[in-house]
This record gives structure tokens, C-alpha cells and sequence, in this order.
């Protein structure tokens, strides 16, 4: 076999430029029958850019690829489909009503009639270890088993690539593993497999080798087994940076309290929250963890003011605030973050300064007698981007042209820069790479030293481990005991998260 038919992909000067920015600039490497590849690099570096031209969401302004020895160039996905390119998203595109049979069908191409199709998705779930049943309805499955329909979704195209963008940042420990597996036997068969993860360990323990960007350039490649998390990390980013530092602190009285806290699902697929209680201290980080969907957006809803709660469940102060609006509660000092960073936290055609005025006009007195201090506005969004280091043009840009990473540190840093004397944020570092990860738990950490309570739930174990101070888990809307973090596990907290059923689930088939 000669060297070039041993290539799945081969990338030759791959360029691509957005207005002001130079996404990908001359990308060159090739990922081999059977490799699994990592693509690493900071916020903005071009990682998204990259697969969305492999993939055929975006064309390059010059450059050539190449599949299995093919020139390749797919003016749309579903060309690059049928050549052989599947991916799944960080984002899943399932419809909640709908089964997992019906939602695979309509992501083909030409689906088969729908015994046939049940079939096939057993026989294909069942060879790579990821059981799942055709009828059931998405709105029930968990984020791990979502995952897994886009997954069988993909490998019933029977994929030559398979590119994967953070598959992991919802899923347990014990399904990480489940996923590893069933990548390495993929890459066993001969599929190629493109990796974007900012989990450093995990692409220690998967990959085989990895491409490095920076700024739209391959600045590096190595082998990560051989390679450390840190000078992987030191690489994405061209220097060395520091690591979080946890000063001692003392804790003060009890800010905000939850009495069995409860509310019903918000929608069919909601979840309910069931007779949550917590108390957060001054200068103490609650990290709550938990798979996504067990009840952390509907709480997070719930401590912002978006859905009142009955009186007697929710208290800033020892002051019932359940009936108080969101405006209101950050009056009086509690901030709070969704995970949801467009559309929810940020408006995506609104400027970064506009986006800053949706939450700090009144702590940072940028509303006078209902006229709005622009200036003032801009100077707070250049603040927040020159503190969290959000790589952009400037504060007129508009959120939705933000790489994921770099708005979710504006949206992080604009709660922050506020410092609220109650933070609440879900998923504080979705997306986002080492170094900036590091900064923004570091000023968590920093706020919970001088006084603040801060609540983060969050997926990431790692980091619930380097900030909290105690841990709960989320599971179906309830809040197991609390515990302090330093008694606990890696796995015994996969356990508390419920981690323990998904592997019966998983061992089943
Ligand atoms: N539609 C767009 N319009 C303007 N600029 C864009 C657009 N999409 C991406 N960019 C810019 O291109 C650069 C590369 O972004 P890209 O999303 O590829 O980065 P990334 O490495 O995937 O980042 P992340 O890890 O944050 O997802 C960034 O500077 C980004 O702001």
C-alpha cells in the first residue's frame, strides 16, 4: 500500500479569512486509516473553522483536500456525507417528540423502511457497544444516550472519517469510558477519527497523535500519550500559564438558602425540581454536579428570578426572594449565569457592548433617567474583554461572531466583573480552553476570598474538584447529601451523578 492510500484525509495550505481575522491560515497535515487525531487549540484558534470546511459548511478561500486520494472539496455537508464524512456536533440536533428510530431517519439521506431501519440500528448499537432502543422517544433519553443516537446516526453512513467536536463535556466518567471504547474500535475497523476536545487528559488517554492551532496556524504536532496535559496546554497558547491557586478563606453567615426548593418541569421535557435544600456561606464555592438534564438549568432558572418560586423555598439573606423578578434579586446582589451562552445569555446579533448592558445597566449606573451611558457601556465591555482575554475585534462585534470559548468568557467575565455578592453560574467553562479555564475558576476562587458565595454547577468534574468547597449531585431534579469535596472521589462522585445505572444500562446488549 503505498503511503498515499494509507491516508483517510490530507489537508494542503487550507486558508480561510472572516472579516478581521485570519481563521485558518495555511493548515497543512493528514490523519491516517484507523488514527484517531486530536485537534487542540485555544479559544478562537480555528479548530471550528477547520472541520466546518472538511465538512462542507464553509469554503476555503484556498488550499486543497484530499479524501482517500480524491480530490475533495464538498460545496455542502451532505456531500461531504456521501463521500464519507460524518460528525457529531457539540450541540445535538434531535427533536425531543420524536423516536430515535424516526430521528436517525431523518438525518438520512434515503432512510430504509422502519423495521429495516430498527434493525440496523440494533446490529450497529450492539457491534460498538452502544445499546439503544429504536422506539424510544429522545425527550426521555439522557445526555449520554442522546449522544449515542448521533453517534449510531453517523456510523450507519458507515463513515471513512468521523469527526468529533467535545463529545465528552456531558457525559459521566463511566461514560467517557463506554464512548472510548467504542472510538477505539471504530479506529480498530479503519475509520479516521478528528477529535476537538479541550480535556487534555482525555486526548492523553485516546488519541495517537495530535495537531496543534494557534491563531489559524499549526504551531506544533505531537504524540499526547508521551506528551503532559500542562505542555499540551502551553503549547495551544505559546507561553506558560499559571495554575489555579486556592488561598485559604474563612466563611462567613449563610447568603442564600434553598428550603425544599421545588417547582414542576417547565415543559414536557423538563425536569422537576424536588425538594432541593442547600445553604451557601460567604467565601464558599457549592459545586454542584450532575449529567445535563437532571434539573441544573431549571435551578439555575429558579435562584435567577426567570420562574418565581413559592414563598418559604428560596432566601438571600434570611429575605424570601421567591416571588422577586430577576432584575430585582440582582439589585440586591445575586448574579447569576446560564449555561446557554446564545440566545440565553447573550442576544447573538446584539454587540458585545449591548450585551453587556443587558445585565450590568443597573449595577454599573449606565442607565440615567432612562437614557443609556454608551460610553460608559463601551468602557464596561472593553473591561471585560481585556480582563478575560476575549479574542475579538472589539466590543462592536457582535456576539454571534465570537468562537464558542471566547463568548463564554465574555459572558462569565460580565457577571464577574460586576462582583456580585452571590454568583450562580451553570457551566462556568463550556467550551472553553486550559488557559482561560484556569483564569476564570481563578476569579471565582478570587471573589469567594474576598466574601462572595458562589455556586457553580457545572459538568466538569475536573473543574467542581479545583473550586468547590463541598459537592452535591443533581440527579432527576433531587440534590443528594453534601459533602465536603476533599472526602470525595473522582469515582465516588461518578457515582453520586448517578454514574452507576448508566453502566448497568450500558453493559445490557
Ligand atoms: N461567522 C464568523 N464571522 C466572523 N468571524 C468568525 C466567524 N466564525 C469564526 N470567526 C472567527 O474566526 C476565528 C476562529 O474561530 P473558530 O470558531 O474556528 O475557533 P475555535 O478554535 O473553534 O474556538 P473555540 O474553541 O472557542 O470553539 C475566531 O477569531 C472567530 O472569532
Amino acid at each position: 500500500m503505498t503511503r498515499q492510500a494509507e491516508q483517510v484525509l490530507s489537508l494542503e495550505g487550507l486558508t480561510k479569512a472572516y472579516p478581521g481575522v485570519l481563521a485558518c491560515d495555511d493548515i497543512s497535515f493528514s490523519i491516517g486509516r484507523g488514527e484517531i487525531h486530536a485537534l487542540l487549540g485555544e479559544n478562537g484558534a480555528g479548530k471550528s473553522t477547520l472541520v466546518k470546511m472538511i465538512y462542507g459548511l464553509v469554503a476555503p478561500d484556498s488550499g486543497r483536500m484530499t479524501l482517500e486520494g480524491r480530490p475533495f472539496a464538498p460545496p455542502e455537508p451532505r456531500a461531504a456525507r456521501a463521500a464519507g464524512v460524518a460528525m457529531v456536533f457539540q450541540h445535538f440536533s434531535l427533536f425531543d417528540a420524536l423516536s430515535v428510530a424516526e430521528n436517525i431517519a431523518l438525518g438520512m439521506e434515503e432512510a430504509p423502511p422502519p423495521r429495516r431501519l430498527a434493525a440496523r440500528i440494533r446490529e450497529v448499537s450492539e457491534l460498538y457497544g452502544l445499546p439503544l432502543d429504536p422506539a424510544r422517544t429522545v425527550g426521555t433519553l439522557s445526555a449520554g444516550e442522546r449522544q449515542r443516537v448521533e453517534i449510531v446516526r453517523c456510523l450507519l453512513q458507515e463513515p471513512r472519517l468521523l469527526i468529533m467536536d467535545e463529545p465528552t463535556s456531558v457525559l459521566t466518567p463511566q461514560e467517557v469510558e463506554i464512548l472510548f471504547e467504542t472510538l477505539r474500535r471504530l479506529a480498530q475497523d479503519g475509520t479516521a477519527i478528528l477529535y476537538i476536545s479541550h480535556k487534555l487528559e482525555e486526548i492523553r488517554a485516546l488519541c495517537d497523535s495530535a495537531t496543534i492551532l494557534r491563531r489559524g496556524q499549526v504551531v506544533a504536532t505531537c504524540t499526547p500519550a508521551e506528551t503532559t496535559a500542562r505542555e499540551m496546554a502551553e503549547m495551544m497558547v505559546g507561553a506558560s500559564f499559571a495554575a489555579v491557586e486556592r488561598a485559604p478563606r474563612a466563611t462567613g453567615e449563610v447568603v442564600l438558602e434553598a428550603r425544599g426548593l421545588s417547582a414542576p418541569a417547565p415543559g414536557a421535557f423538563g425536569t422537576p425540581l424536588r425538594d432541593i435544600s442547600f445553604s451557601l456561606r460567604a467565601g464558599e464555592v457549592l459545586g454542584l454536579g450532575g449529567v445535563a438534564g437532571n434539573g441544573q438549568d431549571e435551578l439555575l432558572a429558579a435562584l435567577a428570578g426567570e420562574r418565581p418560586s413559592p414563598r418559604g423555598m428560596l432566601f438571600l439573606d434570611g429575605q424570601d426572594i421567591g416571588r422577586l423578578g430577576p432584575q430585582t434579586r440582582r439589585a440586591q446582589g445575586l448574579a447569576t449565569a446560564p449555561e446557554e451562552r446564545l440566545g440565553h445569555a447573550a442576544a447573538p446579533e446584539m454587540s458585545l457592548t449591548e450585551n453587556g448592558l443587558l445585565t450590568a445597566a443597573q449595577s454599573r449606573g449606565l442607565l440615567r433617567r432612562g437614557f443609556i451611558d454608551w460610553p460608559g457601556a463601551r468602557r464596561f465591555a472593553e473591561a471585560v474583554i481585556s480582563r478575560f482575554d476575549v479574542r475579538t475585534p472589539g466590543p462592536q462585534a457582535a456576539a454571534r461572531a465570537l468562537s464558542g470559548g471566547n463568548l463564554q468568557k465574555f459572558v462569565i467575565g460580565r457577571e464577574i466583573a460586576q462582583r456580585p455578592r452571590v454568583l450562580a453560574v451553570n457551566q462556568p467553562t463550556w467550551g472553553v480552553d486550559a488557559a482561560a479555564a484556569a483564569a476564570i475558576r481563578q476569579a471565582l476562587l478570587d471573589m469567594a476570598a474576598q466574601g462572595a458565595a458562589i455556586l457553580v454547577i457545572s459538568q466538569d468534574l475536573d473543574e467542581l474538584f479545583e473550586v468547590a468547597d463541598r459537592f452535591g449531585a443533581l440527579v432527576g431534579g433531587r440534590l443528594s447529601e453534601i459533602r465536603p469535596m476533599a472526602e470525595l472521589s473522582l469515582e465516588r462522585v461518578g457515582l453520586m451523578m448517578g454514574g452507576a445505572h448508566d453502566m448497568e444500562v450500558a453493559h445490557v446488549g
